[in-house]
């Protein structure tokens, strides 16, 4: 197979659309999106971003190539700048919350498990999709809406709509791509699993934000 991303991207095409179908994703694009919404979201996403650089870091100690361990533990602390900048925009540190949510236990501690007892390739493509749908949405968001001046959560949108943000997506896609050309069929469908359950676990995350999502007990 020469290219796993097209193929797989095919499949996970009806999630995409949801996750742009879902209100937290409209009324984010229309700036309507509540405050505390978003507050949630933030507040989630720093916990979901400090486990994420750690896999990303894991994740690169495991490959081959230095190129590629040094493009992970690139994105790794490209992470910790996105994090200071974004949230401390939108963060509101009186009010933060240590505890993760359901959804970013389950979707952290889910990438953290593939990545340390799994073959490479699905480590990649485990974590590709927090990569290429932030893409997908940055763009579509940017292509689609119509206040970019009055939107409060422009500075948001512009992070993923940036040229650094698609140049490193499009490094992960090429160097997931060339360990997939490699994989024997067994490999890759372990990879299609990987990488269709964490774009699942894209949505659930918007989901869980949009409902303030708690412990129930
Ligand atoms: C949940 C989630 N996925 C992906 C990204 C993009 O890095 C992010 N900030 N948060």
């Amino acid at each position: 197979m020469s290219n796993w991303f097209h193929t797989v991207t095919i499949e996970t095409a009806p999630i995409l659309e949801k996750i742009k179908e879902h209100p937290f994703i409209i009324k984010l694009m229309d700036g309507t999106l509540s405050k505390e919404v978003f507050q949630f979201y933030v507040n989630q996403d720093s916990l979901y971003l400090s486990e994420y650089k750690k896999t990303l870091a894991m994740l690169s100690i495991k490959c081959a190539a230095a190129k590629d361990t040094r493009f992970f533990l690139d994105a790794a602390s490209g992470i910790i700048d996105v994090e200071d900048e974004l949230h401390q925009i939108f963060l509101d540190k009186e009010n933060f919350n240590t505890e993760p949510s359901p959804s970013c236990e389950l979707y952290t501690s889910y990438m953290s498990r593939i990545v340390n007892n799994h073959s490479l390739e699905e480590g990649l493509a485990v974590i590709l999709p927090c990569f290429t749908i932030y893409k997908e949405i940055g763009d579509y968001i940017l292509a689609n809406q119509t206040n970019k001046d009055n939107n409060p959560y422009q500075n948001w949108i512009q992070t993923y709509a940036s040229e650094d943000f698609a140049n490193a997506v499009n490094s992960a896609i090429e160097i997931t791509n060339r360990y997939a050309e490699k994989a024997p069929k067994e490999v890759l469908q372990k990879m299609d699993i990987a990488f269709i359950k964490t774009s699942k676990l894209e949505w659930l995350f918007w989901d869980s934000a949009y409902n303030k999502e708690t412990w129930k007990i």
